[in-house]
């Protein structure tokens, strides 16, 4: 059966714009959506015999092919640092023996067949260089993905010549006779249709070339066997419960059993037409390596040929030699401190975790239809410098917001500056011409041109505390907009500032003439309300009296308040500082949030966190105080706080331990008692010296129907349910694979990075960023979407600068930083050790707009949308 070449198939055949992002899935994918998915994960086969082994059970259940995409899809992102674990990075060396059984050599078109995240495939890579081609092939996304951001993130010139083609391993997409060579790691135990497939890896091989299949072994010793049942038992499932990928795993026992035998292995290829095939024992019989050679003249059928039987007598030697490996694994895993449970215990966790899951099911709001796959384009830059342009640091964005609606986007910087960001519908812009021009299809989304922008923090100086205040926007709110007015909160480390941007349409004269205001039903955030005086506080709200009084005596309200500052800029904009909160913060601000009540707003900084009326500048309620009274006791920082969306008594609050409180404002003044604590508990139990740091939250959310909260801590995003404290209902890593390298991110001060995150209007999917440019996508639901991978960048493929290890500021204050470290000492990291991620250019800040699919995120001074 010929199929077309690849070449033309391999760049992507459904739309025509390439995407942003560097995965290329060229193929439609054999996949459904994610709801029928889950209904047949859910549904055991009813053919299935009832299997009083749970492995049996679960092999029996991941049956067909969408079930085993999901399961490979869950797995992905913790696959390869398990295996590294599990095998002590010897799996590394049977893949390198795999690759050198294929015969691959320079220049040749080699095949990596489920290809999963990749590891055979940049081996292979490697092997045929730069004038080869490597097609690596895996019909799930995930893998697919994480194996093309490695692609990204590794700097050989020869993994250029690598692609990645989402595909059926029983229906390759290529022409017969097609490779130099073939590889498959894995993988053919997982299909369903084992003769099928080798079928199929005889037609696509080239007369005279190699396929070479590395598994587990299906030994016919017992002794091996039950060997492998015991790590995949004691060391295997263990570890993958504490991912919640269990049963995931325990399908491996049972895939094995189901498999077939080196001879077995060996026939199977015969029968498909290769006129060798050897099956190698590795690992001591753990694991096989079946290398068949197809004959240099063309066979159309597939020669029969007489099996030969007879095993191989296990020695007394194999088995001194498994039981010294048994011991010596034993020891390995024991020193890797991975705790591994008692099997009643996993079952336990496991049993709560699926309850968990049901109670999330059942509680959560509106039953409502898994999403479908959202497919992210580019869809405007602003902002990139011109060619030659030198980029300073203050230039540098530092906090991003959109307003409620969507209509405008502020954008804060290094150097105190704020921009403002006007959307129109895309369609009322520009000619035809410039239309057409763009190689995007025409949708309804929004497109941001420039609006304003003003100057809205200086550099100051305390001269109480000789301490150097920067201008450096921390965090930027909008208001609530009851008319056409534009109110924006920014905050730099000490001083809050309220900002109206309104059209030029007033004369200068007027700005003198505070009467002359627009009347409204929410008088606070009324032109009237701002600017009337003092007297109307007093009885605003009811509590006046508790407001304390931070403002040092000898300030003069009226110079503080600054009303009738007008910063010009521009045509048609005009911004006026309405008021300015100040001398409340001791330490650096982290947050501000606006409340739902439309009045006040909540600013925190490292130990307290200060109630505002918006009105009010010169005083402010102290709601939470962490500071110890002695500062050697100090063991926390707050690190963020949000109001709940839509109850205005209520707060969260997140903290460098990874804990996130919740408050509520009615219980008492000062807000000590919380009404919950969210704290993963599995945190806990990784105590490495790196775990604390890493567990300290950097950004919180709510999703607007203030069910959840989403947070993001350094490797981590975590989506939890308000009605359960004990862990998060979901952890997404973010980047895994920096976790082997976290010694080097925190010599080089990235691991204090603080990352944001950002959430779907629906509340079902969310973004944070990485290094590299990159940032994730996740879904609540799964779905081949899930954590995709896409790069702020117009030229997502481009060579990453892999050795800078740049010192970084860490954004925790270097209070926290100084904390964390006492008392520990970490030696400096080999200089040669490599950081597979360019750590200058992280993506820190990013925001989802409000009511549609469109993320823009912060890449440095610019501005990269994508929309879906
Ligand atoms: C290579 C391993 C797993 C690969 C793997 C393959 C699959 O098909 C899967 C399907 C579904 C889920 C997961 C997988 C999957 O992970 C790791 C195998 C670990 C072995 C069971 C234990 C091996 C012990 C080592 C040989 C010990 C080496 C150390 C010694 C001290 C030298
Ligand atoms: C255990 S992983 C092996 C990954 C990689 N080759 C390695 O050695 O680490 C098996 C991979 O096979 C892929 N796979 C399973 N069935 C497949 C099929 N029918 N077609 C293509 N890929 C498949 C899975 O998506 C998964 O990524």
């Amino acid at each position: 059966m010929a199929v077309a070449a690849p070449s033309s198939t391999l760049s992507r055949t459904t739309s025509p714009p390439p995407p942003p992002f560097p995965l290329l899935l060229s193929l439609s994918s054999s996949s459904s959506s994610g709801a029928r998915r889950r209904r047949l994960r859910s549904s055991p086969s009813p053919s299935s015999p009832p299997s009083s082994s749970s492995s049996w059970a679960s092999s029996r259940r991941i049956r067909c092919s969408l079930d085993r995409q999901t399961l490979f899809s869950r797995i992905a992102p913790i696959y390869d640092n398990l295996n590294d674990v599990l095998t002590l990075g010897q799996h590394r060396i049977w893949k390198r023996m795999a690759v050198s059984w294929s015969d691959a050599k320079m220049g040749d078109r080699v095949l990596d067949l489920c290809c999963g995240s990749g590891d055979l495939t940049f081996l292979l890579s490697q092997k045929v260089g730069t004038d080869g081609e490597v097609i690596a092939l895996d019909f799930s996304r995930v893998p697919l993905s994480i194996a093309s951001t490695r692609q990204e993130q590794y700097w050989k010139a020869c993994y250029k010549n690598i692609k990645w083609v989402e595909g059926d391993a029983l229906d390759l997409p290529f022409m017969d006779c097609y490779f130099d060579a073939i590889t498959v790691g894995y993988g053919l135990r997982n299909l369903v249709d084992k003769p099928k497939a080798m079928q199929e890896i005889f037609r696509v091989l080239k007369p005279g070339s190699r396929a070479s299949i590395l598994d587990f072994n299906k030994s016919s010793s017992t002794f091996i066997s039950s060997f492998q049942n015991w790590a995949i038992d004691n060391a295997v499932v263990p570890l993958a419960s504490r991912y919640g990928l269990a049963e995931e795993y325990e399908y491996l026992k049972g895939s094995i059993a189901e498999f077939l035998t080196g001879k077995e292995l060996e026939n199977l290829a015969k029968h498909a037409g290769f006129s060798e095939a050897k099956h190698y024992e590795i690992a001591g019989g753990l694991m096989g390596n079946l290398v068949a050679t197809r004959d240099k003249q063309v066979h159309c059928a597939p020669k029969k040929k007489k099996q030969k039987n007879k095993t191989k007598t296990k020695t007394k030697s194999r088995e001194l030699f498994i039981y010294l490996f048994i011991s010596l694994y034993s020891e390995a895993l024991h020193r890797s401190r991975l705790r591994i449970e008692k099997a009643s215990d996993r079952e336990k966790r496991f049993r709560r975790r699926r309850r968990r899951r049901r109670f999330s099911a059942m509680s959560s709001p509106a039953p409502a239809p898994a999403p479908g796959a959202l497919e992210w384009k580019l869809s405007q830059v602003l902002g990139e410098p011109l060619p030659g342009e030198k980029l300073e640091d203050g230039d540098t964005i530092s906090a991003m917001e959109f307003d409620c609606r969507g209509n405008y986007l502020a954008v804060g910087d290094y150097r105190g500056r704020i921009i403002l960001f006007e959307g129109t519908e895309r369609d009322h812009l520009g000619s035809r011409n410039e239309l057409e021009s763009r190689d995007y299809p025409a949708t309804a989304r929004p497109i941001y041109t420039y609006k304003t922008e003003f100057q809205s923090h200086e550099l100051e100086f305390d001269y109480l505390n000789s301490l150097e205040i920067g201008e450096k926007i921390n965090k930027l709110r909008w208001c609530a907009q009851p008319n056409s007015s534009l109110f924006i909160l920014s905050t730099n480390d000490r001083t809050i500032k309220l900002w109206k941007a309104s059209e030029n349409k007033l004369k200068k004269d007027k700005e003198a003439k505070p009467s002359l205001c627009i009347p409204s039903e929410n008088a606070l955030l009324a032109e009237k309300s701002f600017l009337v005086g003092e007297a109307e506080r007093v009885t605003r709200n009811g509590y006046y009296l508790e407001w304390r009084n931070k403002k040092p005596r000898n300030t003069s309200p009226t110079s503080e308040e600054g009303p009738e500052k007008v910063v010009d800029i521009g045509d048609t904009t005009t911004a006026k500082c309405r008021r300015i909160y100040s001398h409340a913060h001791d330490y650096n601000i982290n947050s501000i949030s606006n409340n739902s009540d439309g009045e006040t707003f909540i600013s925190a900084d490292d130990l307290r966190i200060n109630l505002w009326n918006l009105e009010i500048s010169n005083q402010c309620f102290n709601i939470i105080d962490m500071k110890p009274f002695d500062m050697e006791d100090l063991v926390e920082v707050i690190t963020s706080a949000e109001f709940h969306p839509s109850y205005c008594n209520l707060l969260a609050y997140s903290s460098s331990r990874g804990f996130i409180r919740l408050v509520d404002l009615r219980q008492s003044a000062v807000c000590d008692q919380n009404v919950r604590i969210l704290r993963d508990r599995e945190n806990k139990k990784s105590g490495t010296f790196f775990s604390e740091i890493i567990s300290s939250i950097s950004d919180i959310k709510f999703p607007k129907d203030g069910r959840y909260i989403l947070s993001r801590d350094y490797m981590n995003l975590k989506m939890w349910d308000l009605h359960m404290e004990s862990s998060p209902i979901a952890t997404f890593n973010v980047h895994e694979y920096l976790r082997s390298k976290l010694l080097e991110l925190y010599s080089a001060d990235s691991v204090f990075d603080k990352f944001g995150c950002c959430i779907s209007k629906d509340g079902r999917r969310f973004a944070s960023g990485s290094y590299s440019n990159n940032f994730r996508v996740f879904s609540r639901d799964g779905g081949p979407d899930d954590g995709i991978t896409l790069q702020a960048s117009r030229n997502p493929n481009r060579t990453p600068h892999i050795n800078s290890l740049p010192k970084a500021a860490g954004l925790l204050t270097s209070f926290a930083r100084g904390l964390s470290r006492r008392g520990h000492d970490i030696p400096s990291p080999d200089n040669n050790e490599e950081i597979p991620c360019d750590l200058k250019s992280k993506l820190t800040h990013l925001a989802w707009h409000p009511t549609t699919n469109l993320i823009v995120c912060a890449a440095k001074s610019s501005l990269y949308m994508y929309y879906a």
